[in-house]
């Protein structure tokens, strides 16, 4: 057997740990208060696609929401981390979509029940290629774009992040064991929106990668 590549982390059948109400500015456009701790929840493995495969709309969904996320993948496991050590854990970074099925998350919303149907779901966590520690030097200091069919939708930087990633690799580590391989979603910035069949996604983060994938309505 040949030795696991964490640059094919998505392969590797971990857990998705997603950060939500991260950006003030992303909580105010959905009329969500600004969280004193971080909101989480999680998507299975089961949730990546990579480029060349489609992003597939659940046929329960009338509005199917983008929100690009800078991901933070472990590199070394561990339970309660001080933020000090928090960065040691990390083996690098990829460029994220947590898709959001808007009507259905709001449905669960009102009747006080979890957001899998909105956001666990097959193709709900598009990945790029993975991005090894070194090539970002500052991941608290990154702008993040997504465009759809060439225009312009989210445009934040992770400076405006509420809680900072060592912050959130401590918190999350405290309750939930983080082993290499896993990815942390760290929340979107605002500009989310609807993206219907047939739309093109392209998403980056300055300077360091670019990433592309088509909608597609899933058959019956
Ligand atoms: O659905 C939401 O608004 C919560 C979330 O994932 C985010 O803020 O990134
Ligand atoms: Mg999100």
């Amino acid at each position: 057997m040949t030795a696991r590549n964490i640059s094919r982390f998505w392969e590797w059948g971990r857990k998705i740990i997603c950060v939500g109400r991260n950006y003030a500015d992303h909580a105010k456009e959905l009329k969500n208060a600004i969280p004193s701790e971080p909101v989480l929840f999680l998507k299975p493995p089961s949730a990546y696609v990579t480029e060349g495969f489609p992003i597939l709309v659940p046929l329960y969904t009338n509005n199917l929401h983008h929100e690009v996320e800078l991901g933070v993948v472990i590199g070394k496991a561990g339970t309660s981390i001080p933020q000090s050590d928090a960065m040691d854990h990390v083996a690098g970074y990829a460029l994220c979509l947590d898709m959001t099925a808007r009507d259905i998350q709001d449905e669960c919303k009102s009747k006080g029940l979890p957001w899998t149907l909105a956001k666990a779901f097959n193709t709900s966590c598009p990945v790029s290629e993975f991005i090894p520690k070194e090539r970002i030097r500052d991941p608290g200091n990154v702008r993040l774009w997504l465009k759809v069919n060439d225009q312009l939708r989210q445009s934040g930087c992770t400076a405006h992040m509420i809680f900072s990633i060592p912050y959130l690799i401590s918190y999350i580590s405290e309750v939930i064991s983080l082993e290499e391989g896993d990815l942390i979603l760290t929340g979107t910035p605002k500009g989310v929106s609807a993206v219907q069949e047939h739309d093109e996604l392209q998403a980056g983060i300055e300077d360091v990668v670019s990433m592309r994938f088509k909608v597609a309505r899933k058959d019956h």
